[in-house]
Parts: C-alpha cells; sequence; structure tokens
C-alpha cells in the first residue's frame, strides 16, 4: 500500500480546568492509515471524538500518546512530535484543511483568499489566480464577489470559498470536515467531483460527512471513532 498517513495508538483526553479538573478521556489506541487515491470517512456518534481525531491530525490538539505520521515529500513527519515550524510547513506542502468555517482575513479580496495556498506551495501568482477563478466559476460563486472580502458573505457562499481554498493546492494528503453542510444539491455535487479528482490526482482524503449519501458516494471506506467509556461524562 502506498500510505501517505499513519495514525499510530493515537490517545487523547481533555482536561476540564473550568469545572474542577475533570479529565475528560475521548480517544484510546485509535491507529489508521490512508493511502495515496483513498478516501476514509471517520464515522461515530456524535462526540465519538470524529472532529478531535481530525484536529489531532490537522497538528491543532497534541496527542496524549501515539505518533501521527504523514508522508511529506520524501520524508515522513510524525507531527505528534513536530515542532511549530515543521508543523507550518506540512500544511504549507503536504496537509490540506477544509474546515467547516472560513477564517477571514479582513480586507482580503475573495480571490486572493483562495489563490493563497496555492502560491504558497510555489504556483506562479497568474496561474494560480486562473486557478482560483475556474474553482470560484465552478462552485458557483457570482463574479461579482470576487474582489471583495468574504467577511459579509453568506454562511453557504464562506463554504464554498473554504473548499476552493482546500482544492486549489493539490494537496496530497486532505482534511475534509464536512465539506457539503450548508450546500444546495448542485454545490454539494461540486464539490464531490472535486473530492472525486483529488483522488484520482492521488490525494489521500480523511474526511467526516454526516451526509451518508455524500459519504457512501466518495468514501472507500469508514473508520469507526469508538466514544471512549467515560467520553461525554461532564
Ligand atoms: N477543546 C476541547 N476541550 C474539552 N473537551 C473537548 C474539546 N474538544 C472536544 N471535546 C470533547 O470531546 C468529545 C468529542 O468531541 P468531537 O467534537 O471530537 O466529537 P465528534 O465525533 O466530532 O462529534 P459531532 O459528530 O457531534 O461533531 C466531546 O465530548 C467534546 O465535548
Amino acid at each position: 500500500m502506498n500510505d501517505m498517513l499513519r495514525v499510530e495508538n493515537v490517545a487523547k483526553s481533555f482536561t476540564l480546568h473550568l469545572q474542577g479538573g475533570i479529565e475528560l478521556a475521548v480517544l484510546e489506541n485509535v491507529s489508521l492509515s490512508v493511502s495515496a487515491g483513498e478516501c476514509v470517512a471517520l464515522a461515530g456518534d456524535s462526540g465519538s471524538g470524529k472532529s478531535t481525531l481530525m484536529r489531532m491530525i490537522y497538528g491543532n490538539y497534541r496527542c496524549d500518546e501515539g505518533a501521527i505520521r504523514v508522508r511529506h515529500g520524501d520524508a515522513w513527519v510524525d507531527l505528534a512530535k513536530a515542532d511549530p515550524w515543521t508543523i507550518t510547513e506540512v500544511r504549507r506542502r503536504t496537509l490540506g484543511y477544509v474546515s467547516q468555517f472560513l477564517r477571514v482575513i479582513p480586507r482580503v479580496p475573495t480571490l486572493e483568499i483562495v489563490a493563497e495556498p496555492a502560491m504558497a506551495r510555489g504556483v506562479g501568482r497568474d496561474e494560480a489566480l486562473d486557478r482560483a477563478r475556474q474553482l470560484l466559476e465552478r462552485l458557483r460563486v457570482p463574479e461579482r464577489l470576487w474582489s471583495l472580502p468574504p467577511a459579509t458573505f453568506s454562511g453557504g457562499e464562506q463554504q464554498r470559498i473554504n473548499v476552493a481554498r482546500g482544492f486549489i493546492a493539490r494537496f496530497p494528503v486532505m482534511l475534509l470536515d464536512e465539506p457539503t453542510a450548508s450546500l444546495d444539491a448542485a454545490n454539494r455535487a461540486t464539490v464531490l467531483e472535486l473530492i472525486e479528482e483529488a483522488k484520482s490526482a492521488g490525494a489521500a482524503v480523511v474526511g467526516i460527512f454526516h451526509d451518508a449519501d455524500a459519504r457512501t458516494q466518495v468514501a472507500d471506506r469508514s473508520f469507526a471513532v469508538a466514544a471512549r467509556a467515560g467520553a461525554g461524562a461532564a
């Protein structure tokens, strides 16, 4: 198997400082590998730890135990032990993340926001802007909005800009947190197409899809994230 991502024996608990230091154990002994061209859907009840696992893979949450190995160029990097600079480098070149919410940068026009991850991966400005236009067109974001900062855009418009940012750079490993939530049928279909195209180009994809039809369409398999005894107790 041409693995791109290996999660090995990962554990995570949260300490709730505002509630007397209660320890909330969420994940224990989680192992998962994802190969190039494969899409794995994280499945499990609400509160089971799907988003927590995704944030750990992105390096937002530290692991209590275990390793999160990502193939970064010719090397393997363990994000559980990597320093912040290395995590930033892995995100710039290897690891894309479509979160549910767009982090808006004040005053920066939509077109630039979408083009930025491609430029950060070394794509020339003109080509990056071209790709951004194509993606915004495919995702039906009206051209009159492209020169405006997206702060005041609707939830669905912001989500499509987030999707465009996630897909423009052709990351080898992609994390998708509910990429079709709050989209209409036509845009939902486009996002599923983009996921299929990324897989065909060799991306390893990990997704959370509450939309069961979307999951069936793009995921090659599901990975059950099981809530630990005690999780959700607080
Ligand atoms: N930063 C945090 N601090 C404390 N507890 C947290 C934190 N993040 C998540 N949790 C807890 O961890 C558990 C798992 O949450 P998580 O968001 O990963 O679940 P999920 O499977 O993604 O749920 P859903 O399907 O509802 O989005 C929950 O009980 C949640 O309260």
